[in-house]
């Protein structure tokens, strides 16, 4: 849609109220037993795994891959009557797409690449619009795109919104999901206001962090980034996804999560198509507690590797 700034000058966000319902959520919202189990596995779905370190290489792109083709022991899913899963996608830097690409064949998970300079989006404009290109070209079904904190801080929005548009545009058929980098925008209020502009320039999805900033998600961030989601498809009819991401690495905060998407937009944003999880180690944390459920014992950690 065209950019509304009235619409975007009106956003409030009251921070002390968004922090004491924020806080309300972990302690008042709990699923236990079977229920559990059968969350934790839909939380399994709905990960994007991901490595995004300076030291990936094939080798540990294809064993993510591995894992995300079969996230769970056989034998756990059988004890636990559940059916076969895969992870949502797998998520990588754009030298690391092609190779997941490969040990992803047949699978049906997506690849989805951080570009525009990830994680500060600083490099020349044209060459990030360029670094998508080629990460479509080079087989992601998913772009994770930095938008520019300066635009925020400096209140542009005309400029975030044409920056996001062009991304939009770039991606082609990819869904592109907008890293807002929330930790570096100073106020709940510039975390709103960009989550309109982003969503009313074409973004599928809005995300969190890139996991590189100082703060990632947080329970307050993620509710003032869902209230957006849910105005914008309130007036427009239109559902934009949410990714939360970075440091969220146990399973207990996964379901809290997923409480608060149940509770703020309802079951239809607890679907892969709607609501990610970036992260690189919650599976792991998720297969332990599912192993407790099959069998009555923990597991120690590193009987879950991920790559
Ligand atoms: O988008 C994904 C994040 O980079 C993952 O962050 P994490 O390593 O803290 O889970």
């Amino acid at each position: 849609m065209p950019l509304d700034l009235d619409w975007v000058a009106r956003v409030q966000a009251n921070t002390s109220a968004i922090e004491r319902r924020a806080a309300s959520l972990p302690g008042r919202r709990t699923v236990k037993k079977t229920y559990q189990a059968a969350w934790l596995a839909r939380a399994i779905t709905l990960i994007d795994l991901t490595t995004l370190a300076g030291d990936d290489t094939p080798g540990r792109v294809r064993r993510l891959c591995a894992k995300a083709r079969q996230p769970v022991r056989a034998d756990l899913l059988d004890t636990l009557g559940l059916p076969p899963i895969t992870t949502g996608a797998v998520c990588v830097y754009h030298d690391m797409v092609e190779t997941a690409v490969e040990a992803l064949r047949g699978s049906g998970i997506p690849v989805a690449a951080v570009s525009t300079g990830f994680p500060a989006g600083l490099s020349p404009f044209h060459l990030r619009v360029a670094e998508i290109t080629e990460s479509v070209k080079a087989g992601a079904a998913e772009i994770d795109i930095v938008i520019s904190r300066r635009h925020v801080l400096t209140g542009n929005w005309q400029a975030l919104y044409d920056e996001m548009k062009e991304f939009r545009a770039a991606c082609g058929e990819a869904h592109v999901k907008a890293i807002l980098a929330t930790g570096e925008l100073g106020t709940l209020r510039n975390v709103a206001r960009a989550s309109l502009v982003c969503m009313m320039a074409g973004a599928d999805f809005i995300k969190t962090s890139t996991g590189k900033e100082s703060v990632n998600a947080t329970l307050p961030v993620s509710l003032t980034m869902v209230r957006a989601i849910r105005a914008y498809e309130a007036a427009t009819g239109i559902k934009v996804g949410y990714k939360p991401a970075g440091g969220i690495s146990k399973a207990k905060d996964a379901l809290v999560y997923m409480a608060l998407m149940k509770e703020e937009l309802g079951n239809r944003w607890l679907q892969p198509d709607l609501f990610r999880f970036g992260a690189s180690s919650l599976l792991g944390d998720i297969e332990r507690q599912l192993e407790h459920h099959a069998t009555g014992a923990y597991s120690a950690s590193y009987r879950h590797p991920m790559a």
